[in-house]
């Protein structure tokens, strides 16, 4: 059992990439709690170890030490079958370059994940129905990823995401290939998230999408040197989108 009741949660977590002369240490004996419904940012300076941390947490990578917990189960432990089953039902992953498939439509994208879940046909259309309208999505339904615009895409990815209703969503700098009008569609979108109390762990270099988290943890050389609580709506998401605006 974990030992609090956090959503994701780390003790000693320890990364290390290559061996020998080649040896990296990206994620250096971190301990973090991400309690229900927070959002949390991470920043800092690239090859800091930002994803490395992201991969650690959602159980794509495994840990050199450490352990990973989520959602009350030790993840870093679990068999590559058990590991690919959580993180189907548990964890939503939104990155850079959206990796929607390209073939398939706005809809069967989202309702992909559904069915590799174990659900009907009609639940993923369900579901899918309902998050690309949530979205501002419908019309695109039909329309092939090279056919939507980057903030459209990453809002396909984000519906995406949450589509087998995860504890907890991860997103590795969502707006990195966005100008700034998509940037705005796509923090609306976390904003949404946020007020619907998902729990969200953001790696970002944006200062104005770190603005809008309720906690910014500062990264340098695989470790935490800050961690900071963010209060009031001047640094809440309308602050952020305010700042987006202009
Ligand atoms: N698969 C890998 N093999 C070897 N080294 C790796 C691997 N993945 C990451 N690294 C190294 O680990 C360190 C942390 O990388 P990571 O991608 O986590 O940093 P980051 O802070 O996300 O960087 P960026 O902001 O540029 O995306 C870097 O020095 C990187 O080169």
């Amino acid at each position: 059992m974990s030992v609090t009741s956090a959503v994701a949660e780390a003790r000693g977590l320890t990364k290390v990439h290559g061996r020998g002369e080649s040896r990296v240490p990206a994620v250096d004996a971190v301990d973090l709690e991400v309690p229900e419904g927070q959002t949390l940012a991470v920043m800092g300076p690239s090859g800091c170890g930002k994803s490395t941390l992201l991969h650690l947490l959602g159980g794509l990578e495994r840990p050199t030490k450490g352990e990973v917990w989520l959602a009350g189960r030790r993840v870093d432990t679990l068999s590559e079958r058990a590991l690919a089953r959580l993180r189907r039902r548990s964890v939503g992953f939104v990155f850079q370059a959206f990796h929607l498939v390209e073939e398939l439509s706005a809809a069967e994208n989202v309702e992909l994940p559904v069915l590799l879940a174990g659900h009907s046909r009609r639940e993923a259309r369900r579901r899918a129905r309902l998050l690309l309208d949530r979205f501002g999505l419908t019309a695109r339904a039909r329309h092939l990823p090279s056919e939507l615009s980057g903030g459209q895409r990453q809002r396909v990815a984000v519906a995406r995401a949450l589509a087998n209703e995860p504890r907890l969503v991860l997103a590795d700098e969502p707006t990195g290939n966005l100008d700034s009008a998509a940037t705005l569609d796509v923090l609306r979108v976390f904003e949404d998230l946020r007020a619907a109390g998902q729990t969200l762990v953001i790696v970002t270099h944006d200062e104005r999408v770190a603005a809008t988290a309720d906690r910014l943890i500062s990264m340098r050389d695989g470790m935490f040197v800050d961690d900071t609580r963010l209060t009031g709506a001047a640094t809440g998401w309308l602050g952020g989108l305010a700042g987006l605006e202009g």
